[in-house]
């Protein structure tokens, strides 16, 4: 199947981006899209995300893991298919678009994307984490030495041995100061360490809050692949107006033949 590609990357979170608004991907095809993703045998990436039309919005956002899998919300994939929407000239410098989770909204300066992510009503707080959905799941531990923590098995552990088969994604965070703290994410989907994942640094941005390790409405968290900006404001239900920021960047097109 000759198929046009483009490889983008958010933070190093990067993915395959296809223009389906022709509708021509085989979408059912887990096999097929785990090989484009596989870095050895195929173009290499943590996802593959579709641009497709939409009736109510901009475009529509289709993810999937790199297992092949359709995955729930991805926060670095979200910036990235609103800078190739702006490359294939869909929107200028605001997009509204539909993804797994509800409709999302950005904006674009440059090559900086901020992205407006849906309300979250529920944090679960216990002793040695949170537990917290922000379009994808996840789990929040503060740990000590985060360079050298086994992000690799400890994310892999946790991820079997507390979420089931559902999994979750899992956070390990360390504080730098009360607003800025480093981030590494085991993601489920992926099975591996990415190198930043955006629903993940919400989650820790709001978890922080949540807990009272932060007291402002901004955290800077920054990951393996550079840095994100997460603001939000805290409501007596929770937490709205909360928006992912940070830049995302084309690396390069090809042919699948
Ligand atoms: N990298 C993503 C998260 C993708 C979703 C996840 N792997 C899942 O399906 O659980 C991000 O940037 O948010």
């Amino acid at each position: 199947m000759q198929l046009q590609f483009y490889k983008y990357q958010g933070t190093g979170n990067d993915f395959v981006m296809i223009d389906n608004r022709r509708g021509e991907f085989p979408k059912n095809n887990t096999k097929f899209v785990s090989r484009l993703c596989d870095r050895k045998f195929g173009i290499g990436a943590d996802g593959l995300i579709l641009l497709e039309d939409s009736e109510t919005a901009n475009f529509s956002m289709i993810y999937y893991n790199a297992d092949g899998n359709p995955g729930s919300m991805c926060g670095n994939g979200a910036r990235c298919i609103t800078h190739f929407a702006r490359f294939l000239g869909i929107i200028e410098a605001k997009a509204k678009f539909e993804a797994v989770d509800g409709v999302h909204h950005a904006t674009i300066e440059g090559d900086v994307i901020s992205l407006k992510m849906q309300d979250v009503n529920n944090i679960e707080v216990y002793n040695h984490y949170c537990y917290l959905n922000t379009g994808s799941p996840h789990h929040v531990a503060m740990v000590t030495g985060l360079q050298e923590y086994d992000v690799f098995n400890e994310g892999r552990s946790l991820r079997n041995s507390l979420y089931g088969t559902e999994g979750a994604n899992i956070n390990f965070v360390e504080a730098i100061s009360e607003d800025t703290v480093n981030v590494r994410t085991y993601e489920r989907g992926v099975e591996d360490e990415t190198l930043s994942c955006g629903t993940g640094v919400t989650a820790v941005a709001l978890a922080l809050a949540e807990t009272g390790m932060t007291t402002g409405n901004e955290v800077s968290l920054q990951t393996p692949g550079g840095v994100l900006k997460v603001s939000y404001k805290k409501t007596t239900e929770g937490y709205e107006d909360i928006f992912l920021i940070g830049p995302a960047t084309m690396v390069f097109k090809g042919e699948w033949e």
